[in-house]
Formats: structure tokens, sequence, C-alpha cells
């Protein structure tokens, strides 16, 4: 088994069925949580020194804060429903409770937290949708907390490879600390498979390969991206979602293709227009 792949449990007394640290991950800066909480269950959290992005990825909940307090949100009942979630921002220093209201998948995406910015509902109509790619190369993308929304250090989006496509490619990485050409930014991929006994492939490699890992990805698996090329493919007869965690020491996505590969992006954008 990779170093790279955490594989999902059954849930504990809490409902944890996956937990990335920075501790565990051998890195600074994101967290990951998913908890599978039953109908009438509650979690409850103290946020600390993270901020923590909230994704339910299907059910319904109540969920507060110190503050605030937001009754029966969530829409999907399958991710591959492939409507934009409900979240909720909770800054560091702060706490959470979430009550199932039905059986609740729910994502606990962390990461540093000053307290710049209070808790609030993050509805699926504020959450970006766009296609990325042309070809055996589109996919979905929704960016739930991407940096041109107010957060300290979090970025967050889901993404949907349909069968047989490529997604995360053209092979691209984010970690060089070298603005405003690249930055710094640990990943996590949250991965679900439909029909969920298929795999993913993804390779995680670095220029001078000293990192080079491809592997077979379960339903329910994250992988770690400590740096390097993170390119993902959906074998035929099998759709992909993934929900990324993303931070470093400045809040922004700026990233380097491969240059052996990015060609393609251009070559399918071309292809798509004729
Ligand atoms: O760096 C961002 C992550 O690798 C993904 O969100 C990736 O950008 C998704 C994609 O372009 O297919």
């Amino acid at each position: 088994m990779s170093r790279f792949i955490i594989s999902s449990h059954s849930p504990n007394e809490e409902g944890n069925v996956v937990r990335v640290t920075p501790e565990s991950a051998g890195w600074e800066y994101v967290g990951f949580e998913v908890y599978a909480l039953t109908k009438g269950q509650t979690l409850r959290k103290e946020t600390i020194d993270q901020e923590a992005c909230l994704v339910l990825l299907k059910g319904k909940a109540n969920i507060h804060t110190r503050h605030e307090r937001w009754e029966n949100i969530g829409l999907r009942m399958d991710v591959f429903e492939k409507i934009p979630p409900y979240s909720v921002y909770v800054p560091s220093n702060d706490v959470y409770e979430v009550q199932a209201l039905t059986d609740l998948e729910l994502a606990v995406c962390l990461a540093p937290g000053k307290g710049t910015y209070p808790a609030r509902l993050i509805p699926p109509s504020e959450v970006g949708v766009e296609m990325r790619g042309a070809g055996n190369i589109e996919r979905r993308i929704h960016n739930i907390l991407p940096e041109s929304k107010p957060a300290d250090s979090l970025l967050v989006v889901e993404v949907f490879t349909p069968e047989g496509n490529w997604s995360s490619y053209p092979p691209h990485k984010h970690d060089q600390h070298n603005l405003p050409h690249e930055s710094y930014l640990e990943e996590t991929y949250y991965h679900q498979i439909n029909p969920d006994h298929g795999f993913m492939v993804q390779r995680v490699y670095t220029d001078d390969r000293s990192i080079d890992e491809t592997m077979v990805v379960k339903n329910g698996d994250v992988v770690l991206v400590p740096k390097g090329y993170h390119p993902v493919s959906a074998p035929p007869g099998y759709e992909g979602y993934y929900l990324n965690v993303m931070a470093g020491p400045v809040r922004t996505w700026k990233f380097r293709n491969d240059p052996d590969h990015e060609w393609v992006m251009e070559s399918k954008l071309a292809a798509k227009q004729k």
C-alpha cells in the first residue's frame, strides 16, 4: 500500500471514518476528516486554532456554531447527483455541532485559522460550477471555497471525472513557494467511485522522480499530495469524485503544469473548437 494512501475504516463511536492531521501527514497545514453519522447522531467539535469547512457530502443536518444556527440544510443524497453541496465555514476559536437529520456523510476540511471571518453558510447557489478541459480530459468542477471567497487558509473544491477521462490533467503541481509563479499548497484527495466497487488510478510524481508512485485508489480512500504532479484517471465504466483540500503559507492557487504534457490541454481545446 502506498504511503500516500489513507484508507477509510468503519465508523468509530463518533462516526469518524478517516482522519488526516498535519502530524499524521508529515506536513504543516492541511487536515481532513470524514464522518458517517446515522440519523439522530450528533457531532460536536471545537475548532481551536484551525478553521473548518464542513461539506455535507450527502444527507441533511442542523448545524450550529457559537453564534449561528442553520436548520435542515443539505440537498443531495449521493455525491454523484452532481449538484453542489451545502457547506458551513467555521472559523478558529469557535465550536460546531452537527445534528444528522438523515444518515449523513460529512467532510471536515481543516487548515490553520486566525479567526478573521465569522461562521457562514455556503449554500449550493454560491458554489461556482465549471467544466474544465475538453474531450477525454473534460471534468466538472464545483468551487466550494475558492480563493475568491473569504477564509484564512482553506481552499476546497470537488471534481467529477467522467468514466474513461482524466482529471487534474495535464499534470500540475503547487509545491514551491515562488509567487507569483507558483504557490506551496499541501493537498488531500478524498475519492468516491461510482459504482463503488471500482477503482481510480492516481499518480504522484516529482520532476526529479524522487517521488513517483502510481496508485490504485478505492472508494473512500484519501490520497496525500505533499508535493509533485498528481493526475487522476477514471477507467471505462467508473465515474470518479474527489474532494480536494488545499492550504499553505499563502492562500492562492498558482500551479505549474508538467512542461512535457501541458500541450495536451491546448490540443484538446483546439479539437473541441473544430
Ligand atoms: O490543484 C488542484 C487539484 O489538483 C484539483 O482540484 C484539480 O485542479 C482538478 C482538475 O483540474 O481536474
